[in-house]
């Protein structure tokens, strides 16, 4: 991660200030670079995970890059978005000790390769990207945005070609996008706008320790387009992008920050075989073929 005094944004210097947002994840990786952009644009970011000495260390290094006189901007709580009562006191110390929640970035969550998942393992990476993001709106809708309006923001991943080896990250963040687009209805009426970024393959040091080493993301670039792996920044300037007032009329979408990923080659190669049933389950038919 680069040091905090060189964050660099497009967006105007003062876009943010005056707002309170929550970012979960925010110390690490993608969330590290959203929380490190939102706050040098003047925007005061609670960040949220499960590693309090992981959010004490990104924060103080985060605000040691802002003048003293505006510090503190990062602020950290512990909270795992898998419990819902965690979730709900996250939202409402945000709103009691800063006064407002205008944006939430739902970042926080992971998974791991595997073909053949156990239960736990499902029902662990479901409930933390698909049930967490849930609870997260759910609470900041009730805590505050109902009331106020506000801006959601959640970061899915490249599922679109179905995601084997990891299907159990693939079900969950396709429920979240749908679940962004059923909120984007139904919180319309409180001036709430909700969509999603959709990140390709992102180094960091995090994300590529989760798999092993960077030698795993390197082997992804024959499926990119732009033969290159992403880096953080260019996912929080679309995350930036979808919270600032240059976003007003959108809502119920996603941006893909991908380098043309999604639409291109699938990683997935399927063996050679001789499996499948005939046309129509007519070995006959075969001779049409
Ligand atoms: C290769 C290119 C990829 C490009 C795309 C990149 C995408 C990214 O998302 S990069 C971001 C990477 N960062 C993370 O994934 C964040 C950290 N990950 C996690 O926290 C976990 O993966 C989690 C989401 C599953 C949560 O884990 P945790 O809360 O620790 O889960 P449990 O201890 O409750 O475990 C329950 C159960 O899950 C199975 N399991 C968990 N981790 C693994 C693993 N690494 N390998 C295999 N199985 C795993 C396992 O069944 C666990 O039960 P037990 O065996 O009884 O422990
Ligand atoms: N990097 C990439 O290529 C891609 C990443 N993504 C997604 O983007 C998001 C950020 O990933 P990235 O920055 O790359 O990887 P990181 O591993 O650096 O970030 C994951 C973050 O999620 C937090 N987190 C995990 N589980 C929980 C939980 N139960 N409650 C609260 N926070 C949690 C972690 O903090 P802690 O351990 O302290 O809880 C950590 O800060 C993730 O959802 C990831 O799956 C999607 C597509 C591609």
């Amino acid at each position: 991660m680069a040091a905090a005094s060189m964050i660099r944004s497009v967006f105007k210097k003062e876009l943010f200030s005056g707002k309170v947002a929550i970012v979960t994840g925010g110390a690490t990786g993608l969330g590290r670079a959203i929380t490190e952009e939102l706050s040098s644009l003047g925007c005061k970011v609670v960040i949220a995970s499960r590693r309090l000495e992981n959010l004490e260390k990104a924060a103080q290094e985060i605000n040691e890059a802002i003048p003293i006189s505006l510090r503190p901007r990062v602020f950290p709580y512990q909270c795992n978005i898998r419990n819902e009562e965690q979730v709900k006191s996250l939202m409402k110390y945000t709103i009691d000790t800063h006064g407002a929640l205008d944006y939430l970035v739902n970042n926080g969550g992971g998974q791991f390769a595997s073909p053949a998942i156990s239960a736990k393992g499902w029902l662990a990476v479901v409930e933390t990207n698909l049930t967490g993001t849930f609870y997260c709106c759910k609470h900041a809708y009730n805590e505050w945005m109902a009331g106020h309006g506000g801006a959601i923001v959640n970061i899915i991943a490249d599922m679109y070609k179905g995601f084997p080896n990891m299907a159990h990250t693939g079900a969950a963040r396709a429920g979240v996008q749908n679940l962004m687009m059923s909120l984007a209805l139904e919180w319309a009426d409180c001036g709430i706008r909700i969509n999603c970024v959709s990140p390709g393959i992102i180094y960091s040091e995090t994300a590529a320790k989760n798999y092993g080493g960077r030698h795993v993301f390197d082997e992804g670039l024959h499926i990119i387009p732009a033969k290159r792996l992403g880096i953080p920044e260019e996912v929080s300037g679309a995350v930036c992008f979808l919270l600032s007032p240059a976003a007003s009329y959108i809502t119920g979408t996603t941006i893909k920050v991908d380098g043309g990923q999604s639409f291109y080659r699938s990683p997935f190669t399927i063996p050679e075989h001789n499996s499948f049933p005939p046309p129509l389950e007519d070995p006959e038919l075969n001779s049409k073929l």
